[in-house]
């Protein structure tokens, strides 16, 4: 039996005073105050136990590790009818890039840049009367957790400096790949970046995606081939122009934010959460990486 907490808690050990910690997402205002020094692990093992070292219960800002939750709500409805509006190929480009969208017809890359997950916001506004609330119940439920809220200030300081999501969506409309007003969706869109949970309350709420697509409450929530394919696009496009890197460093499907959380996981096995806010140059969580790759040498647990 692998010592989960004993890994943690010598990687944490090791990695809480790196100098060396990058920098937070200033492009957002509000996230500009957070504190570079939180460091939290939280693993949620497939047979219910729990391991956590450091600022684990720390709400921060989910960011784009929300596009992997609005992708997994919107799959069952619209099923293989969103691979008409955007592809599931790498960009090899940051996540707010738009030339390729102009190049490509306005059909995103895939849904975890900003343009994809754009189109799947436009998808929730168009099936949902209000969209907002119906995907803060659902990453609610998922982690079981009802507590889980909006930062509102967060949402409004996006929607006051967030000019490239505004040309993202403004060529998505021109092009005809959004059906709704660019403002209601990309008020949707911010709230949903917005939202504020701790590690424990992520790696719960990703655990359907570790366990074929049924929740922590063993409902389920994905067929087991559409849990598939979101770890896929995890693992080819989580992480921009580093998913190479963090395939190559860690070795498992996952998603980061500006926020600077990061939730992995491996199938049949565990669900892992980190947050330490400073980013490196491509936007991921510095020392989370780190953490990430420490964590699946130690275990020997990869994909791979
Ligand atoms: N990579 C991220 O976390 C970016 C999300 C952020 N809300 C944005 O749209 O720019």
């Amino acid at each position: 039996m692998i010592d989960f907490q004993g890994i943690i808690e010598d990687i944490h050990e090791d990695l809480k005073n790196d100098i060396n910690r990058g920098l937070v997402a200033s492009y957002i205002p509000e996230l500009f105050n957070i504190d570079t020094q939180n460091f939290g692990i939280h693993v949620k093992h497939i047979n219910g136990n729990s391991y956590a070292v450091g600022d684990w219960s720390i709400p921060f800002s989910i960011q784009s590790i929300s596009k992997a939750l609005s992708l997994s709500l919107v799959l069952p409805i619209y099923k293989d009818a969103i691979w008409e509006r955007m592809d599931v190929e790498p960009s090899g480009n940051p996540f707010n890039h738009l030339s390729l969208l102009e190049l490509e017809n306005s059909i995103p890359r895939n849904p975890f840049i900003n343009a994809g997950a754009i189109v799947i916001a436009d998808m929730m506004v168009s099936h949902f009367k209000n969209p907002k609330q119906v995907f803060l119940d659902y990453v609610r439920e998922l982690s079981n957790d009802q507590t889980i809220n909006f930062n509102y200030n967060v949402a409004k300081s996006e929607r006051l400096t967030g000019f490239g999501n505004y040309a993202a969506a403004n060529l998505l409309k021109a092009y005809n790949n959004l059906e709704n007003d660019v403002d209601e969706v990309l008020d949707f869109y911010f709230h949903q970046c917005a939202i504020e949970m701790t590690c424990e309350q992520l790696s719960n709420a990703f655990f359907m995606l570790a366990n074929h697509g049924k929740c922590l409450q063993q409902k389920e929530r994905l067929t087991q081939s559409q849990a598939k394919r979101i770890n896929a696009i995890m693992l080819t496009c989580g992480f921009y122009d580093e998913a190479g890197e963090f395939a190559f460093e860690v070795g498992l499907p996952g998603k980061s934010g500006v926020g600077g959380g990061i939730i992995a996981l491996l199938p049949n096995h565990f669900t892992i959460t980190t947050w330490s806010p400073g980013l490196n140059e491509k936007g991921n969580s510095l020392i989370g990486m780190k953490a990430l790759e420490l964590f699946t040498t130690k275990t020997n647990l990869s994909i791979f």
